[in-house]
């Protein structure tokens, strides 16, 4: 293996100690804890498991952590009419609804139904618009995490070339117009893009967020690329051994060959995810309350 390891682990438990530092002071000035909502609609077990993980990382941060669980019968009405009385509630300064949601919710207008000052996600129009055209907002959790990994790795990002794999709203759009305000040069590609092998060898910086277990390979990687796997896949150990194990959307073993630096699955973007989500928290909190920006919550 030729590539450094990028040590998402580590990226994080370095920003949360900050964030509980940033969170400490809000507490001081302010009187009270940031606070971060948590909507859970249904029993999905991994969901559950999610979801506490974060309430226990808002917990340890200092902050305050409000958990809201609803059945997976729950109506539209009933989670568009719990999110009206978060957005009146002072105590909390940030609300995330835990996606998919169950069919018979409109995801599009429960989001939009969350106060765009208290959407951490930064999945309403109003902060996608805010990205799209470089006002400050509030930004997704997970290509924010993706940016700060290649800031750290990288330093300027001016004038790379870099490909996104995946257009979604809450990871390859966000991702794509993060790297353009850098001053990449960005090429986004998706599953309708011709010949995506030299697409993807073009690229100096590399992030994948498809959902295919393992489907870059190596030999597609130009050398000494920084990647960004952003993919969680569970799959079957191929040892037989009736086990499952999480997987990026990159072939790491050859990548790792080819690649400058390479995050890893687990252990890579999945941590900054959770940690920018409470550093997003404070920065609403402060925003909120008509503070100037904490310096050490910059990207
Ligand atoms: N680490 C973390 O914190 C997080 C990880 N994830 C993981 O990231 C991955 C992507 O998530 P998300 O963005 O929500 O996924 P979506 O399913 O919403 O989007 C997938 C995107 O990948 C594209 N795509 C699918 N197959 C191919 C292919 N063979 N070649 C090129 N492009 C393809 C799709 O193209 P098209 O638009 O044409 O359909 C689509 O734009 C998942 O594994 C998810 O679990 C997600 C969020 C957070
Ligand atoms: N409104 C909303 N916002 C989200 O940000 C959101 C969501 N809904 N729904 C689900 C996806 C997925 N997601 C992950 C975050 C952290 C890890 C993570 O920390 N993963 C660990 C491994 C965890 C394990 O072992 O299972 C890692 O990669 O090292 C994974 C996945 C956020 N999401």
């Amino acid at each position: 293996m030729s590539a450094a390891m990028i040590d998402g682990k580590a990226h994080a438990a370095a920003l949360r100690a900050q964030v509980a530092a940033a969170g400490a002071r809000f507490r001081e000035e302010l009187g009270r804890p940031a606070g971060l909502a948590v909507v859970l609609v249904g029993d999905d077990a991994a969901s559950g498991v999610y979801v506490a993980s974060k309430a226990r990382a808002t917990l340890e941060a200092g902050m305050e952590s409000f958990t809201h669980r609803l059945p997976a019968s729950a109506t539209q009405a009933e989670v568009l009419e719990l999110l009206a009385s978060l957005n009146q509630n002072e105590a909390v300064d940030g609300i995330l609804v835990q996606l998919p949601l169950p069919a018979q919710i409109d995801e599009t207008a429960v989001i939009d139904a969350i106060h765009p000052d208290k959407d951490v996600d930064g999945f309403h129009v109003l902060n996608a618009g805010r990205l799209a055209i470089g006002q400050n907002g509030l930004v997704p959790c997970t290509p924010l995490g993706c940016l700060m990994l290649l800031r750290a790795c990288r330093g300027s990002l001016a004038g790379l070339r870099a490909v996104v794999v995946g257009r979604s709203n809450i990871v390859g759009k966000p991702m794509a117009r993060l790297l353009l305000a850098q001053d990449c040069t960005v090429t986004v590609a998706h599953s309708r893009t011709r010949d995506l092998q030299s697409v993807v060898h073009d690229a100096d910086i590399l992030v994948v967020a498809i959902g295919r277990p393992l489907s870059i390979p190596g030999a597609w990687i130009k050398p000494g690329a920084t990647v960004i796997d952003v993919g969680i896949n569970r799959i079957d150990d191929p040892t037989g051994s009736g086990k499952s194990r999480l997987v990026g959307d990159v072939d790491f073993d050859s990548a790792a060959l080819v690649a400058g630096a390479i995050t890893p699955v687990p252990g890579g973007v999945g941590p900054m995810t959770i940690a920018v989500l409470l550093r997003n928290t404070v920065v609403a909190a402060r925003r909120r309350a008509g503070l100037s920006p904490d310096a050490m919550l910059s990207v």
